[in-house]
């Protein structure tokens, strides 16, 4: 089998785009994209991710993703910039929104997304609505009907006080002294596996830097340590609102460079923008 693919990464977390636009259905096995998400052995990603064709009504794409390990994330908010970027790439032309900008409508397993192409070329993406009931995370950190807000969660032998918030896709935010501190390999895999996140979660660890700046690292679910996770920097910036520790607009400084998030008061969704670009095109 001979596949054609394209490079992309958004702040240094990288994707493997396939264009997949005939099918439905992912031209490619989960264990297939583990294999080509392997850094040693393969072209090297954070996950695979499907252009498919719309399904929903007034929707231009699906997006679909696996992880690095094989498993199916609902929701990726560098992906998703990254996508935009394809399409653009693969020369599909753009609604044009109400402000003259271009525009995607892309389904996703957490909803519809938008996607404004700026013309500085940086993305703007609307990731909704955040979630915070214990069944929607979802955790039994809290009842089914509750929110998990700063809550003591035992890990390592240590307790931390942690926010859940879900993009979709499950988060847990914990606000720490020195980030650069925090022994990712060593605790991000006891976070993300512990019994309170039945589908497991993604972990990001915060330090304040002011009111509209905070340093984030995240131990992803299915990927390990990453550069950037774009829904997390949005569920860190709900965790950091809801625990009076920030404004509803910030600069989340990531390894691999800022994004720009904004808990809009007007209509509470989540708007996120950053940078994506092609790395390079190959054929395996
Ligand atoms: N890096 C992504 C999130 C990808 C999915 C995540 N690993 C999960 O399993 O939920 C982002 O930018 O949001």
């Amino acid at each position: 089998m001979t596949l054609e693919f394209t490079k992309y990464q958004g702040l240094g977390n990288d994707f493997i785009l396939i264009d997949n636009r005939q099918n439905p259905e992912p031209m490619i096995t989960p264990s297939q994209a583990e294999q080509l998400c392997d850094r040693n052995f393969g072209i090297g990603a954070d996950g695979v991710i499907f252009a498919l064709p719309p399904t929903e009504p007034d929707t231009d794409y699906t997006m679909r993703i696996y992880n690095s390990d094989a498993s199916e994330p609902e929701m990726c908010g560098n992906g998703i910039r990254c996508l935009a970027r394809f399409l653009v790439d693969l020369g599909v032309p753009t609604r044009s929104s109400a402000t003259g900008t271009g525009e995607y409508r892309i389904q996703t397993l957490a909803g519809v997304m938008t996607l404004t192409l700026k013309s500085d070329g940086q993305v703007r993406v609307d990731m909704g609505l955040p979630r915070l009931l214990g069944s929607e995370i979802p955790t039994t950190l809290c009842g089914p009907e509750e929110k998990a807000v700063n809550v003591p969660l035992s890990v390592a032998g240590k307790t931390w006080d942690v926010t859940c918030v879900s993009m979709g896709n499950p988060h847990c935010i914990t606000f720490v002294e020195d980030v650069d501190a925090v022994d990712l390999a060593g605790i991000g895999p006891e976070f993300e596996n512990h019994p309170v996140f039945p589908k497991r979660t993604n972990t990001e660890f915060i330090q304040v830097m002011g009111r509209s700046h905070l340093k984030m690292r995240v131990w992803e679910r299915g990927a390990g340590a990453t550069l950037a996770c774009g829904t997390g920097a949005c569920a860190t910036l709900v965790a950091g609102v809801l625990t009076g520790r920030c404004d509803r607009q910030a600069t989340i400084e990531l390894p691999g460079g800022p994004l720009n998030i904004e808990w809009s008061e007007s209509d509470g969704r989540l708007y996120m923008t950053g940078p994506a670009e092609r790395v390079f095109s190959g054929r395996i």
